[in-house]
């Protein structure tokens, strides 16, 4: 499957639609593009038009906080796109608890821009290195940065890329080992799913540090385990270890030691939802995001678009070819 870029934006051409578009011997951007970018901008999908708008609209230019946050370097995001169609991303400074620095802000971006023309990709795992999730931003850089304007560039800087993050065609699982604070926390919630190690522990600790979350961890926590609870966890700055985790809905499965290693656990774990094909998994991501994010009305025509890249695809003839009984 290959992709088109529009605007910048990486758009995915299902073989259904090549395949419509050559029989009606219509270009792709005659009308592949316009069911393309309707399907995208019904899901909110990554136009960098309306990132840059609320950038604008907000006073800042996206190129004036990059430079700002590579002035802060330090660690990075490595990212690992595996045969398997799962990723796997690597917060990494564990000199420092891998706390977010300013530069790892900019890669983590990057590597989101890079997750979305992967158009192969069915899953995707993050984690910390070196055994711990991720201790929040690097308060050197915090302290640095301490005055209103930066850190709403900041902010909103992280809060872009969490959204596009979640918002990947990929079915994603934070895997949480040691700690995740802070923005560390912030970042499970931009994951589908969360699963932690016996040991594990999220903590929002914003309050203890005179702030509440600010990369969009709040409003993502309250739609994962509802207001009663989230206002709980970061009012009392509660330590979620994986009972607690398990209890309130934010954790969705606990990684015993016979799994082996983590890692390994976690992509056993994944494998259960991103069998299968490609189009079909990333299908799946798009129609249960679009009911989560839209109204009823556009979620059903954005669910409407999306049965059409699938239907009569690949996988579909091949099932009714194989008559599968779902026994
Ligand atoms: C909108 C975003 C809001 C935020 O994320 S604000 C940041 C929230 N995070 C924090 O406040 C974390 C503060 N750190 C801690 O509580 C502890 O270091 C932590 C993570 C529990 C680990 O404790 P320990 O296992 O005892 O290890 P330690 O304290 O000796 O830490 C090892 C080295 O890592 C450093 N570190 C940990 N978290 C950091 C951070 N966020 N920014 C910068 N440096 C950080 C820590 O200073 C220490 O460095 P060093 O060895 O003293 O040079």
């Amino acid at each position: 499957m290959s992709a088109l870029r529009f605007r910048g934006v990486a758009l995915e051409v299902t073989p259904q639609l090549e395949y419509r578009c050559r029989k009606s011997k219509m270009a792709l951007c005659g009308v592949g593009r316009p069911l393309l970018q309707k399907t995208h901008r019904a899901l909110g999908c990554f136009s960098k038009k309306k990132q840059t708008f609320s950038y604008k609209a907000n006073g800042f230019q996206e190129e004036d906080i990059r430079k700002k946050l590579q002035l802060f370097p330090g660690g990075s995001i490595e990212l690992q796109k595996q045969e398997s169609g799962i990723a796997v991303m690597t917060v990494n400074n564990p000199a420092r608890m891998n706390a977010f620095s300013g530069s790892m802000m900019v890669e983590l971006e990057e590597r989101v821009c890079e997750l979305e023309s992967w158009t192969e990709g069915k899953g995707l795992i993050v984690q910390g290195a070196a055994g711990t999730f991720c201790s929040g931003s690097d308060l050197n850089a915090v302290r640095a940065i301490s005055n209103p304007q930066d850190g709403m560039k900041m902010c909103m800087f992280m809060q872009t890329t969490l959204t596009r993050l979640l918002r990947l065609p990929l079915i994603s699982v934070a895997l949480v080992e040691g700690k995740a604070l802070g923005g560390g926390a912030e970042l499970t919630t931009a994951c589908d799913f969360r699963l932690m190690t016996s040991d594990a522990v999220i903590q929002f600790v914003h309050k203890h540090m005179g702030l509440v979350p600010g990369w969009g961890g709040a409003a993502r926590l309250v739609r994962i385990i509802g207001s009663q609870n989230a206002l709980k966890l970061l009012a009392g700055a509660k330590k979620v270890d994986p009972n607690i985790g398990k209890q309130i809905g934010l954790v969705d499965d606990v990684l015993t030691v016979d799994e082996g290693s983590s890692l390994v656990g976690t992509e056993r774990w994944l494998s259960q939802f991103t069998k299968g094909s490609a189009p079909v998994i990333r299908a799946i991501k798009k129609v249960v995001l679009s009911g989560k994010e839209l109204s009823l009305d556009e979620a059903l025509t954005t669910e409407r678009n999306i049965f059409g890249t699938v239907w009569g695809g690949p996988a579909n003839l091949e099932a009714l070819e194989l008559k599968t009984k779902h026994k």
